[in-house]
């Protein structure tokens, strides 16, 4: 079935709508990932046997790499039967009229390394492809996982100008729920809520939406304390890469959810962060919001004034440190 998708952007203080018109019904999707690493392969092997794409770009710069990846994602697929079409590749020309494009491309934190440590190195990256994916690939969304996530997004939108959310606290949001569930031995679909803010060290749980079980934390809590809460969802990533040397299944699966959301237009609300313009700037903040075929409304207007000032003095937070980041690079990427 031929299908066509089209961006319709409007940025309009926090509330973004971007539609994508994708015909669903028998998932004519074209979907890009852009650094096959660690989580790339990850994401690609989760969106592959969701069934989300019938075609799938696999791009990174290490010789040879989306091509050997292509064979091992062949031969699941064959125990499997399943035909997506995948084309693993070196070469950008080959990315081209692709519905949605997940980038990956970038350095990942070494132990004891904040997120923002990597802005130059992956800023740099970013602007390059900014520059050379958006011709070939009218319409497409941009779905940023590089880190720092959200200052990434902000970045590749900057020099690009096309519709990017970032995934944002996504994953906080389902580490958090998964802590509760633990502790106060819930099944995990009996804990409701998110964080929002900025994704790493600085993110918001919103109290107000935490509930187990329908009832607000504070009455549930049983000595678990929202202290603990906060410290697990901002220190665990921290840890499992210690271990492990990066984190792969959590984040690949909660964000191939986004792209399920997408793609079967769901209508997920979840804590993605979608561009808002502060102080002339384009910025990237999670906010719970809807996620199909259209992302938006967020649901920002509906949270009580506390978690609303949290969040605006995240926003605050956020800019500042974006903004420093941003002056110290065009200084960079001038000399
Ligand atoms: N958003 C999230 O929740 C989340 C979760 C995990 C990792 N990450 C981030 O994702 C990024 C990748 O992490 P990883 O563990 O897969 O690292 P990795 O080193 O395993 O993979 C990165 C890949 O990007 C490729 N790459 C570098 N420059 C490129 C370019 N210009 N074009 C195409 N490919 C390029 C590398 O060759 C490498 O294969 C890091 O910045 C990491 O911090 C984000």
């Amino acid at each position: 079935m031929e299908y066509k998708s089209r961006t319709i952007m409007n940025i309009e203080k926090s509330l973004i709508y971007f539609r994508m018109h994708i015909y669903t019904c028998d998932n004519m999707v074209k979907i890009a990932f852009i650094g096959v690493g660690k989580i790339g392969q990850t994401i690609a092997y989760s969106v592959i046997f969701d069934g989300l794409a019938s075609e799938v770009i696999l791009y990174d710069i290490i010789p040879e790499l989306p091509e050997k990846f292509e064979h091992e994602l062949r031969h699941a697929m064959a125990t499997r039967g399943l035909s997506t079409e995948v084309i693993g590749t070196n070469s950008l020309d080959d990315v081209a009229n692709a519905d949605i494009i997940l980038i990956m491309a970038g350095k990942p934190r070494k132990p004891g390394m904040s997120r923002r440590d990597l802005f130059v190195d992956n800023a740099k990256i970013q602007i390059d492809l900014a520059k050379q994916l958006p011709p070939k690939n009218p319409g497409a969304l941009y779905i940023m996982v590089a880190n720092p996530v959200d200052m990434m997004a902000s970045i590749f939108m900057r020099f690009s100008k096309q519709f990017t959310i970032s995934t944002g606290d996504t994953v906080e949001t389902m580490r958090m729920r998964s802590y509760i569930s633990k502790k106060l031995k819930v099944p995990v679909t009996k804990v409701t809520g998110y964080v929002a803010g900025e994704h790493g060290e600085d993110a918001v749980v919103l109290w107000s939406t935490v509930k187990v079980n329908g009832k607000p934390f504070e009455e549930i809590a049983k000595g678990l304390t929202k202290e603990e809460v906060e410290n697990y969802v901002k220190s665990i990533p921290g840890e499992i890469i210690r271990v492990m040397g990066g984190t792969t299944w959590g984040p690949a699966t909660i964000i191939k959810d986004i792209v399920r959301s997408v793609v079967l237009n769901e209508g997920r609300v979840m804590s993605i962060a979608t561009p808002r313009t502060y102080q002339g700037e384009i910025i990237h903040i999670s906010v719970p919001t809807v996620v199909g075929a259209e992302i938006g409304p967020s649901l920002e207007g509906v949270l009580p004034e506390s978690d609303r000032e949290r969040l605006n003095k995240s926003v605050e937070d956020f800019y500042k440190v974006y903004k420093e980041n941003l002056d110290h690079l065009l200084q960079v990427i001038k000399q």
